[in-house]
């Protein structure tokens, strides 16, 4: 159990572990690449930890030193049958991205996960994967995991994804590596691309056309990475830092794609000042430093164009919202009830929980900020980033916070309450 008390100041210059999604695609990609391949700045959370387990199931010989990582990969036709299942862990993004793998080897994958991965739709990846040419079945009818994959012979598709998911995406990219014909992925609002940027940096036949990704069957290469340090980590202190008054954070080295700077751009909207500096690129991702300087905060209204740039964020934008003046709405926002838990669930029912006004929409939520926040003990419903954001509430509470089973957090941010304390008076 974390116990988070209040505090009187924000201030420190930090760096984050590294990106949670770039770090699960450098393994992937490195283990069906020709070559060795090395990571810098691996995020050794455990569900980047999961995906090195499956490819190493799959006979990929990777050595991990912290954050560095060497793996020796195989080539696209390398990976051998597992000797056994494969075990995803918590992590969605592991079960979804190496399925699309998976339906391009013409043996045999058993893979599953946690009891909340258990729950998470699948259907959505094992539809066009099917359609691809992939056996997918799984429990009611394929839609859940355990998921049995016999792949192989697949043919390009012309996909629109039905919902905003770049772990769709990504899944139909990577099985489009091992397909003939184009594949063709399309979205109505652009989410994450690393999947897209990585490809291109290993070597793969990727082309963006007016708005659609198109890619051909390609050979990887093995390459050196090094990963950004994860804007959906720095978030939880970047939110902190701006709800407190005189708060004064920098976060260097931190991953500053586009197409994950929701955050930035809400926290900003609600009275945030927020300054970016020392902007590089690195692998084809833009990283800089992120300074933060607190003051008072209002709510707004969030639509379901920005999402796929935030989603990851909406638990720890729900924590300040308790903070800023007004009312904040957060609409479009659906796909929070299937991740690791009902997120719009977890945090209303969490934030009343400390006297917060909250009340759960159809699409999302809205809260009421009065500025104050009382303490209690909380569940984190084994999600790290709720577990996250109620530690973030603990630091504007009158009592404190205890939040349950916060093991979690190692999830994604291993080292999270140290970074915290180093940063808090
Ligand atoms: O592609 C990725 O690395 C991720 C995509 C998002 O999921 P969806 O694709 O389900 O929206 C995000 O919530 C998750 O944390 C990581
Ligand atoms: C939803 C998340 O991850 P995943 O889908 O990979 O479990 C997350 O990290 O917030």
């Amino acid at each position: 159990m974390l116990t988070v008390n209040r505090v009187e100041r924000i201030q420190g210059r930090i760096q984050v572990p590294g990106d949670k999604s770039i770090s699960h695609r450098a393994v992937m990609f490195a283990s069906i690449a020709k070559g060795k391949s090395t990571i810098e700045g691996f995020l050794p959370g455990e569900d980047c930890l999961s995906t090195v387990a499956c490819c190493r199931g799959l006979g990929i010989d990777i050595k991990q030193e912290g954050t560095f990582l060497e793996v020796q990969g195989k080539g696209q036709y390398g990976l051998q049958e597992p000797e056994n299942l494969l075990d995803a862990g918590n992590s969605g993004t592991t079960m979804r991205l190496l399925s699309g793998i998976l339906a391009g080897q013409s043996f045999l994958s058993v893979i599953t996960g946690d009891g909340s991965l258990r729950k998470r739709p699948m259907a959505r990846i094992a539809n066009p994967l099917r359609q691809m040419g992939a056996k997918i079945d799984g429990r009611v009818g394929g839609k859940l995991a355990p998921l049995i994959i016999r792949g192989g012979n697949l043919e390009g598709i012309d996909y629109t994804l039905p919902v905003p998911s770049a772990q769709v995406k990504s899944a139909i990219l990577l099985a489009g590596l091992y397909a003939s014909g184009e594949t063709i992925v399309r979205e109505e609002f652009l989410s994450r691309d690393h999947t897209e940027r990585m490809l291109q940096f290993f070597g793969g036949n990727l082309e963006r056309r007016d708005g659609s990704v198109v890619l051909k069957k390609s050979e990887l290469y093995g390459q050196s990475v090094k990963v950004p340090g994860d804007i959906s980590s720095a978030a939880f202190f970047m939110a902190a830092a701006a709800a407190m008054p005189g708060g004064h954070l920098i976060i260097e080295d931190v991953g500053l794609n586009p197409t994950r700077t929701g955050i930035i751009d809400v926290l900003r909207e609600m009275g945030a000042h927020i300054r970016i500096d020392n902007i590089y690129s690195s692998g084809g991702e833009d990283l800089g430093t992120v300074i933060v300087e607190g003051g008072k905060l209002k709510g707004i209204t969030i639509t379901k164009e920005i999402m796929p740039r935030l989603i990851d964020e909406v638990p720890v934008i729900a924590a300040i919202s308790a903070l800023a003046e007004g009312t904040m709405r957060i609409t479009g926002a659906e796909e929070l009830k299937v991740k690791e838990s009902n997120r719009i669930a977890a945090m209303v029912t969490e934030l009343k929980k400390l006297g917060i006004q909250a009340e759960e929409l159809e699409d999302g939520m809205e809260i009421t900020g009065t500025g104050r926040i009382s303490g209690g003990v909380v569940e984190s419903y084994g999600d790290h980033r709720i577990a996250m954001a109620m530690a973030v509430c603990g630091l504007f509470a009158q009592e404190p916070v205890q939040i349950q089973n916060s093991e979690c957090i190692a999830v994604s941010f291993p080292g999270f309450e140290k970074t915290l304390k180093e940063i808090t008076w």
